[in-house]
């Protein structure tokens, strides 16, 4: 994976339509046609409609044709997905490349009341992304630790009319500085947690303290963008080596126009700042897609906040939340035009590097040990290498002629066995013989008697019994 190219991950999700749009009764302008398609404006189921005997094809004649525009994206979430989905699909993952050291990054991004909150915070009965990816950070680390240390701090921030804000602490303005290591927000200190039921608690504070104030679209609307992370150290036990890395989990404000929240005075000024940083998001993720090399990170403090979040080293999910009502038409359709740019966007994913806090003396010592053992190794090869040759110096020729001297003891021990065996078979047959002609005999015997009671003389019988001999 190191060095590898990847593309920020874009997900859509479609949240079900709420009680004010069900009551004006909408028409939907989102269509899921499948987990990676959407169709945008899609054409309305009507009747047929005639005008002057001519068949129409829109019952509105003054009415502009729609969109039909398809989308492809990673993934859709349609209004019966749930956030335990979404974690297990988008978030999930993301834990497991944090634990192998890639720093990771998760966007919710969409109009005010499209759904953003409830996918990062959730609600009573279904909790967000947040926890549900906590816990199951808690989870691998808590297999990992008989060989690994771990610190782990968190900050929960909100930028809120350009101003970085503590939501913990509720502190602030916070500056924020560069130095090597990319931004800092200076003056943030992280605050340590040891499971993720102790998050749920800090969560609830943060929002407690975050800006929300109610805009047509949603009673608790959040004013700022709120950005939560997660600092971890690992230390490895057995080397001692440690790397730093960290997952972000950023809850932006609505991306609505200013003028469509209907706000004046202050509400005004803060759409005003939400678009102004959302406007440098966007030109970010615009000159990330085309592969420029000047990005403008400094056009607002959210997108300073954000660089290595975004085209840095680090692996990104951003979730667009539409609404499917025709009373966002023109929210909905920014949203997914914003998030088909941000799917352009390719970076480099380098895995952390290891950082440690061995002294130099530890490195010059280490240097000094291993030449030594190459040394140590060299010699022993050259070692290894005389002997050989010795050996085969030493080694004596092949005796051709005691080998030949065996091959003829060989042979004699076999003729003699066959000596021997030559005088048993020739006794064995003679014996064989003996006993037939013995045999013979009797039978002889036996028939001359019979015969010379028949009137045969002896020396006949004799004669038989010569032409008997085997
Ligand atoms: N997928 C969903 N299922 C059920 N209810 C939802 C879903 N998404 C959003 N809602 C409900 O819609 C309302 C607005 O959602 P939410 O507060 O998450 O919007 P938002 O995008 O964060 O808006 P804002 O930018 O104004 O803060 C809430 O009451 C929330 O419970």
């Amino acid at each position: 994976m190191v060095g590898e190219e990847s593309k920020i991950r874009v997900v859509i999700r479609v949240r079900p339509n709420n009680r004010r749009e069900l009551e004006q009764s909408q028409r939907t302008v989102v269509k899921v046609i499948d987990q990676e398609t959407i169709l945008f404006d899609p054409d309305e189921d009507e009747d047929e409609f005639f005008f002057q005997g001519v068949k129409q094809n829109h019952r509105d004649i003054t009415k502009r044709t729609n969109k039909k525009l398809n989308m492809e994206f990673d993934r859709i979430y349609s209004e019966e997905d749930n956030n335990e989905t979404i974690f297990e699909e988008c978030t999930k993952p993301l834990v497991t490349s944090v634990m192998n050291g890639y720093n990771c990054s998760v966007f919710v991004y969409g109009a005010t009341g499209a759904g953003k909150t409830f996918t990062m915070l959730g609600s009573d009965y279904s909790p967000g992304l947040t926890f549900l990816t906590m816990r199951e950070l808690f989870n691998q680390i808590n297999a990992l630790r008989d060989e690994r240390k771990f610190d782990i701090g968190i900050s929960y921030l909100e930028v809120y009319n350009e101003q970085v804000m503590n939501l913990l602490t509720k502190t602030g303005p916070l500056k924020l500085c560069e130095d090597s290591h990319g931004v800092v927000v200076s003056g943030l200190v992280l605050k340590p947690i040891f499971n993720a039921e102790e998050l749920i608690n800090l969560l609830t504070l943060g929002n407690k303290n975050r800006t929300q104030h109610p805009t047509d679209a949603n009673a608790e609307s959040s004013r700022s963008h709120a950005v939560f992370q997660v600092h971890i150290r690992m230390t490895e036990k057995k080397t001692g080596q440690k790397r730093t890395v960290k997952l972000s989990m950023i809850d932006l404000a609505g991306s609505e126009r200013a003028a469509s929240t209907k706000g004046i005075g202050v509400r005004f000024k803060e759409g005003a700042s939400i678009n102004k940083s959302l406007l440098a998001l966007g030109n970010c993720i615009n000159k990330l897609a085309d592969g420029s090399k000047h990005i403008p990170y400094r056009d607002s403090n959210l997108t300073r906040l954000l660089k290595d979040s975004l085209g840095g080293n680090c692996q990104t999910v951003m979730i667009a939340n539409v609404s499917p009502s025709s009373l966002t038409y023109e929210d909905t359709y920014n949203t997914l035009k914003y998030a088909s740019r941000a799917k352009k966007i390719r970076i480099v994913l380098k895995q952390n590097i290891l950082r440690t806090n061995m002294p130099k003396d530890y490195f010059i010592k280490k240097a000094t040990d291993l030449q030594h053992e190459i040394e140590k190794l060299k010699n022993l090869n050259k070692q290894l290498e005389e002997k050989l040759q010795q050996q085969q110096t030493d080694s004596k020729p092949f005796d051709e002629m005691l080998l030949n001297s065996w091959f003829d003891k060989i042979d004699a021990s076999y003729s003699a066995l066959f000596k021997v065996q030559e005088p048993i078979m020739n006794a064995q047959s003679k014996e064989r013989i003996l006993y037939y002609r013995g045999k013979l005999k009797e039978c002889a015997e036996r028939g001359m008697a019979e015969l010379s009671l028949d009137g045969v003389t002896v020396d006949e019988v004799s004669l038989i019994n010569s032409h008997c001999i085997f």
